[in-house]
């Protein structure tokens, strides 16, 4: 049988999920770098991922205000660089597929009555966009809170998004302790850690290893995910593997 003593404090008092979207769950965050290379490659610049590290997760207007002050572009306004990607990111958003392994880990959380819930910068019209081929597995969810939810006042790495998600279980507020968050952007994980949950860390093998401080764990893909590290439900075949 599985021994519980081998999960640690933290570990072990996981009760909630919460899963980050973009990057996390959906392969959209290529989306956003493509876009912005285009928009970069006219004006002589190109796109790095230092910049994208300080952009990723954050509401579209905040990293749209910090894409027009680190690249110096002075001739567009953050408004003006919002409009000038929508329509490209339109058509791309409806193609979104999902990440290794997020479709096994809801359903695995969902099956064994762990409640999960969305916590994503995206709002509501792109987050539409982004999930119209994935509806059956985001109903899953208990609740999604989006970017540009009144509770949210201030995008990652400010802790409301999280804060918001956890009042929103059943039986909420949930102790911040109990929670675990998915994220794979910098920002995020100090979003999660600031509201005093764990944070498991799945980021782009592109982004340097210096933006992963402060994760308590990171994986190259939700594949390598062991709920039984956490305290959660094991995967089936995690669980028959504990008997040999
Ligand atoms: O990573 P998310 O899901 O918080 O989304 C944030 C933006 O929409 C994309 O960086
Ligand atoms: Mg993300």
């Amino acid at each position: 049988m599985a021994n519980p003593t081998s999960c640690d404090s933290t570990k072990g008092s996981i009760t909630h999920v919460i899963f980050d979207m973009d990057g996390l769950l959906l392969d959209t965050e290529k989306f956003y770098t493509e876009v912005q290379e285009i928009i970069l490659a006219r004006y002589n610049k190109t796109f790095d991922w230092s910049l994208k590290a300080k952009m990723m997760g954050k509401k579209a207007i905040e990293s749209a205000r910090i894409f027009i002050e680190e690249t110096g572009i002075d001739s567009l306004t953050p408004e003006e660089f919002l409009v000038e990607r929508e329509d490209m990111l339109q058509s791309l958003f409806p193609t979104s597929e999902l990440m290794p392994g997020a479709s096994r880990l809801i359903r695995h959380l969902h099956a064994n009555g762990i409640p999960i819930c969305v916590a994503t910068g995206s709002h509501k019209r792109h987050f539409d966009l982004k999930t119209q081929r994935h509806g059956e597995l985001f109903s899953l969810m208990h609740h999604i809170v989006l970017g540009d939810d009144p509770e949210v006042k201030q995008g990652k790495p400010s802790p409301d998004i999280f804060l918001a998600a956890a009042k929103r279980f059943e039986g909420g507020p949930i102790d911040p302790q109990n929670i675990l968050v998915f994220e794979d952007a910098p920002l995020g994980v100090c979003a999660a850690k600031s509201a005093g949950m764990s944070a498991v860390m799945v980021p782009d093998p592109r982004l340097d290893s210096s933006y992963h401080g402060g994760a308590d764990q990171i994986l190259s893909s939700l594949l390598d995910f062991n709920p039984y590290e956490w305290g959660l439900p094991p995967f089936e075949k995690a669980a028959s593997q504990t008997h040999i």
